[in-house]
């Protein structure tokens, strides 16, 4: 069995997808050698059964070559695998996870660097038993990255579009969240977990958040005025936002909330559905990493 196996979304980003296959002969032979596996994904959920067999098959790393959907899915796949870890080769959109852990976003560094990769392990996040890797959220995060995925194109221009857009209608939700022993009572218009400190594209939503702190950093946000939202999104792309004022921080392995109204949820950008109840939880550094 080759010791990596890269699994390639087809459909992720934003830039040519089909000469991905050319790079990865480029930087690691023929497949037809035994090197390595490609194997594309079909659609949604397919990576995670892909690194689930590949794992079981006695891959060393499985590669997750995509953006956020696709670690997640790939991740989820290699959770409670021994003996197998994720490397990351990123060509989404905003590849959070790949900026946090400083992969780099040129394609053949990335894949130069997986030729002898240095091996380490991460903390796994999770929210009503589906796991994350980066962040989860509540609220207007959530409302954008539904929207998001409906709105026909991706990249940095609709991400921003679509939050103006979503800004303008968003109306916070009572919630009480019980964590560290202590009931708060608040609107919410974003909770976040970060595992991770950034959404992608560099929008640093948990600049201090550590992968191996067996803690994430939970972010309130309770209001957003127009000269608040203006002061939260600087402190997003500037990595300031602790600093700012517009957001309370606290940090947390477990965590459980309940919303007065359904609302909506993701995790790593995948916009999950709405509930009214929430139970969030850390697995101290369940998943091996390879970069
Ligand atoms: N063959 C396929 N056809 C359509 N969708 C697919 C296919 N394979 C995977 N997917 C889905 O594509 C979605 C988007 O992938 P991914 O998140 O990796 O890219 P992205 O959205 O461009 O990047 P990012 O999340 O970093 O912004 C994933 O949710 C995944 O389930």
């Amino acid at each position: 069995m080759p010791r990596t196996c890269f699994i390639f979304n087809p459909m992720a980003g934003t830039g040519r997808r089909a000469e991905f296959p050319a790079l990865l002969a480029r930087y690691f032979g023929s497949e037809a050698s035994g090197d390595y596996l490609l194997r594309p994904t079909e659609g949604p959920g397919h990576a995670t059964e892909l690194a689930r067999a590949a794992a079981q098959a006695g891959c060393r790393v499985v590669v997750a070559v995509g953006g956020d959907g696709t670690v997640n899915e790939v991740g989820q796949g290699l959770l409670h695998q021994e003996n197998t870890a994720m490397g990351i080769v990123p060509r989404g959109s905003g590849n959070g996870l790949a900026r946090h852990l400083k992969v780099p976003l040129n394609l053949g560094a990335a894949l130069r660097r997986l030729r002898q990769p240095a091996f380490s392990r991460m903390d796994v996040g999770c929210i009503n038993d589906r796991p994350f890797f980066c962040t989860a959220g509540l609220g207007f995060d959530a409302r954008v990255s539904q929207q998001f995925a409906q709105a026909g194109s991706r990249g940095l221009s609709t991400y921003l579009r679509v939050t103006l857009q979503e800004y303008k209608t968003f109306e916070p939700v009572p919630i009480a969240v019980d964590t560290n022993g202590q009931t708060l009572r608040t609107d919410c218009y974003v909770l976040a977990f970060a595992n991770a400190s950034q959404y992608g594209n560099d929008v640093y939503i948990a600049p201090n958040a550590s992968l191996q702190d067996g803690l994430l950093d939970m972010c309130l946000i309770n209001a957003l005025p127009p000269w608040r939202a203006v002061q939260v999104a600087m402190g997003m792309a500037l990595g300031t936002l602790p600093r700012t004022g517009g957001a309370a921080y606290s940090h947390t392995s477990h965590a459980t909330v309940r919303a007065a109204a359904p609302i909506g949820y993701h995790a790593d950008g995948d916009y999950l559905g709405h509930a009214t109840e929430f139970v969030i939880d850390l697995l101290p550094l369940a998943l091996e990493v390879a970069m």
